[in-house]
């Protein structure tokens, strides 16, 4: 972690201010020693291979070097994990590490080609395949002797999966499926990797056997020929263009025209069609959602991480740059001594610790419902895809915005590239529309929470993550007050969540009386929205109490109290940014609200001189941050210099344009 360099003493200062000890607190937030040790062996193992190191910073490449290069490092990336495994270490895990965690992003700043094939095509040949379909692909794909994508969404529909166009119809007499686009809406489009990277997919399309139409499924189909590369007869293939982020991924299109593949190539762990072309229904249509719920889960962690690399740029800067003299005629401070400026960092400090603790919660959950259903206990699906579905959509809108504001702490620096935020902005904002649109997966949680409600106005006992609202109907006609604190916080947003529920319902059924179902709830679309938000921030509070509480019993006092004022610092922040809700329905006062501003001011305060050590503490090296602002050694003027000088205008004294262009130019205007 430590620089070579001297530190800049600014940084050096305040590191020795902190009081607890960092290397505690990153054992804590990675769960052990060993998984730190492992997390240092890992980013060494990688980052020392100079194969890896782009020579050319990334953002100077052209569209077409940038995936080439992309491609060059993913198969570096898997032959060296491959290494790792013939070593006897772990698998699932690296692979984790390097797709989804820092490093991944470090060695690919705007993703890699064949991430969809590790995220998306293994977990769905797993989670639909039969254990025959699994024994025929999966150790193939695992190998990466076939490299695949998910093609689910298509130019017409990306949200709307039922409304898929792409054919799959079966034919007994060959026992093959004929896949077909049967016009321009219906090209995939989107797939990562699609576009020069795979040659296999998973293919959703409507299944159609015996003239009758069965729905969506998911079907693996070979793409291009495994020697030659060459997209297959009636295979339409490229790639979709140039993109805000992720400029590496590679997403692509798909047409199909009368292209035939073998009834054991529909994925049929959950529906079935028999020889004769007999359709056999699924215990539950829900199933063939599963792979998305898988990413949505996997996303939150993303987030956390994401997250973690902005705030330390923004707060190592902020301890370096001077700026602005606050008392005139003394020196111009540190910038984070303008406590908005501490305002902008301090509370996205806390959000990463909220976000990591409830990604883990809810992956154990997920780990634990999938098990179940694997027995087939489908009981807790709906309550997963709810929660999971909120909290994708509260996660990626506010390490989004959380994102940009560490950009704006930083000030103009922030935004060149080489201050490392614009691939972190491009990766957390493609979350917020990929796998589910954070809309709509807000109006899937509300409508479970509807739901819930019926269930229990009528006396049924509800599942954990939403039995609050049996606590709030049971004593609905009591008024508790606001506390300031963050079990009084998280008391207040579960209140608001009840009510709020309560009043879209009551809304919801005075417009049944006139309008659809359907209709009604596209017409109360706003107030569910806000219903399933506050329940997601009520949930992501109570995770972290929990869980805080029970993992720094074994802490030091220091860690404990620091990791205290942050959850503290999180709630009065997430209560003053829903003062409207929590006026209206959780019985809060304007004077609760002044003592809540003045608690907050209180908390940065407090965090000042202790904050740097969480965000030395996530343990980002230099090279995982990319960022000339970040770096341990804070020499962010150097760094700057440095980066510009690799800029390839910067490698001649006079540009050819100028002898072009500007000199015919100017000599003309004499
Ligand atoms: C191993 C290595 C690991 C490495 C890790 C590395 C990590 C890196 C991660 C980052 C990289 C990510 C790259 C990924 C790129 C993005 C890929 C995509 O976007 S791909 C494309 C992603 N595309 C999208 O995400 C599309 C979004 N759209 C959709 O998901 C659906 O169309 C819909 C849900 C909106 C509606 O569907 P519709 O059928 O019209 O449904 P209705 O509304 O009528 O409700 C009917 C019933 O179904 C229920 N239910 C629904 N879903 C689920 C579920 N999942 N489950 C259970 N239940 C579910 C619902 O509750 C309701 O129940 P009930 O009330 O009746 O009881
Ligand atoms: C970087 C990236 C990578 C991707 N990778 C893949 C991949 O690997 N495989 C794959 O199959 N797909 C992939 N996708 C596609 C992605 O899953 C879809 O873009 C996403 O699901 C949103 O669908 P859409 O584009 O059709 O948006 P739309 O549904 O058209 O959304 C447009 C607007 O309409 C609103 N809207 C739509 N329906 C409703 C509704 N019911 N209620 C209220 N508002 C609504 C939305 O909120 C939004 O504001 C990727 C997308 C991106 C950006």
């Amino acid at each position: 972690m430590t620089s070579a360099t001297k530190v800049n003493p600014d940084l050096s200062d305040e590191r020795k201010k902190v009081e607890f000890d960092v290397e505690e607190f990153t054992n804590w937030y990675y769960k052990g020693a060993e998984n730190v040790a492992e997390k240092r062996f890992l980013e060494n193992f990688f980052l020392s291979d100079p194969e890896l190191e782009d020579k050319v910073p990334t953002s100077y490449l052209s569209h077409k070097e940038k995936y080439e290069n992309a491609v060059r490092k993913a198969v570096l990336v898997v032959n060296k994990i491959k290494e790792l495994q013939a070593d006897g270490r772990g698998g699932v895990d690296i692979y984790m590490a390097l797709l989804g965690g820092t490093l991944g992003t470090a060695i690919f700043r705007e993703a890699n080609p064949i991430t969809v094939h590790f995220v998306m095509f293994l977990p769905a040949i797993m989670n639909h395949g039969t254990s025959d379909q699994q024994a025929e692909w999966i150790s193939r794909a695992w190998n990466c002797n076939i490299i695949g994508t998910y093609a689910q969404t298509e130019l017409g529909h990306g949200t709307y999966i039922r409304g898929l166009e792409t054919t799959a119809t079966y034919d007994p007499k060959s026992k093959e499926f004929i896949l077909n686009s049967p016009n321009l809406t219906s090209y995939k489009w989107w797939p990562g990797g699609l576009g020069h990277t795979t040659n296999y997919a998973i293919v959703i399309a409507q299944l159609h056997s015996l003239g009758k139409c069965h729905g969506i499924q998911p079907f693996i189909v070979q793409l291009r020929d495994e020697e030659t590369h060459m997209p297959l007869k009636g295979i339409k293939i490229g790639e979709i263009g140039n993109k805000v982020g992720m400029n590496t991924v590679n997403n692509g299109f798909l047409a199909f025209d009368n292209v035939r593949i073998p009834l054991k190539n529909m994925l049929m762990k959950n529906a079935k069609v028999l020889e004769d072309g007999q359709f056999i229904k699924p215990k539950s249509s829900v199933l063939t959602y599963g792979t998305m719920m898988f990413v949505r889960v996997v996303i939150l962690k993303d987030m956390a991480s994401y997250l973690s690399k902005a705030v330390t740029i923004a707060l190592r800067y902020s301890m370096v740059r001077r700026q602005s003299p606050i008392e005139p005629n003394k020196p111009e401070p540190k910038i984070i001594e303008h406590v908005t400026q501490q305002y902008k960092i301090f509370p996205a400090i806390a959000k990463v610790i909220v976000f990591k603790i409830t990604a883990e919660f809810l992956w154990d959950m997920y780990n634990q419902v999938t098990h179940d259903l694997d027995k087939g206990d489908l009981e807790r699906l709906p309550e997963l895809h709810a929660i999971s579905c909120c909290l994708k959509a509260v996660c990626t809108n506010e390490a989004a915005q959380a994102v940009e504001i560490c950009r704006l702490s930083t000030g103009g620096h922030g935004y060149l590239n080489s201050a490392g935020f614009q691939d972190i902005y491009g990766m957390v904002t493609a979350a917020q529309t990929y796998e589910g649109e954070n809309t709509v997966m807000f109006l899937q949680t509300a409508r479970y929470l509807i739901k819930c409600w019926e269930k229990a106005m009528n006396g049924e006992k509800l599942t954990p993550t939403v039995s609050y609202l049996e606590n709030f109907i049971k004593g609905r006609n009591s008024r508790q007050s606001f506390q300031n604190s963050p079990s009084g916080i998280l008391k207040a947003f579960q209140l608001a969540a009840a009510k709020k529920i309560a009043e879209s319902n009551k809304h919801l059924e005075e417009r049944k009386k006139y309008l659809s179902p359907e209709e009604a709830t596209n017409q109360t679309g706003l107030e569910l929205i806000n219903a399933s938000e506050l329940h997601c921030q009520a949930f992501l509070l109570q995770a972290t109490i929990e869980v805080l509480e029970d993992s720094t019993k074994q802490t030091s006092l220091q860690l404990r109290s620091v990791l205290k004022d942050l959850l503290e610092l999180y709630s009065v922040d997430l209560a003053l940014r829903y003062t409207g809700s929590l006026l209206e329905f959780a019985n809060m006062t304007s004077s609760d609200i002044e003592f809540l501003q003045r608690s907050l001011e209180a908390l940065l305060k407090k965090l000042r001189y202790n904050i740097l050590g969480i965000v030395d503490g996530f343990d980002h090296p230099d090279q995982i941050l990319g960022s000339v602002l970040g770096t341990y050694d804070g020499n962010v003027y150097e760094n700057l210099i440095n980066a510009a000088m690799k800029s390839p205008l910067n490698q001649e004294d006079v540009n050819k344009s100028f002898h072009l262009y500007l000199k015919p130019f100017m000599k003309s205007n004499l």
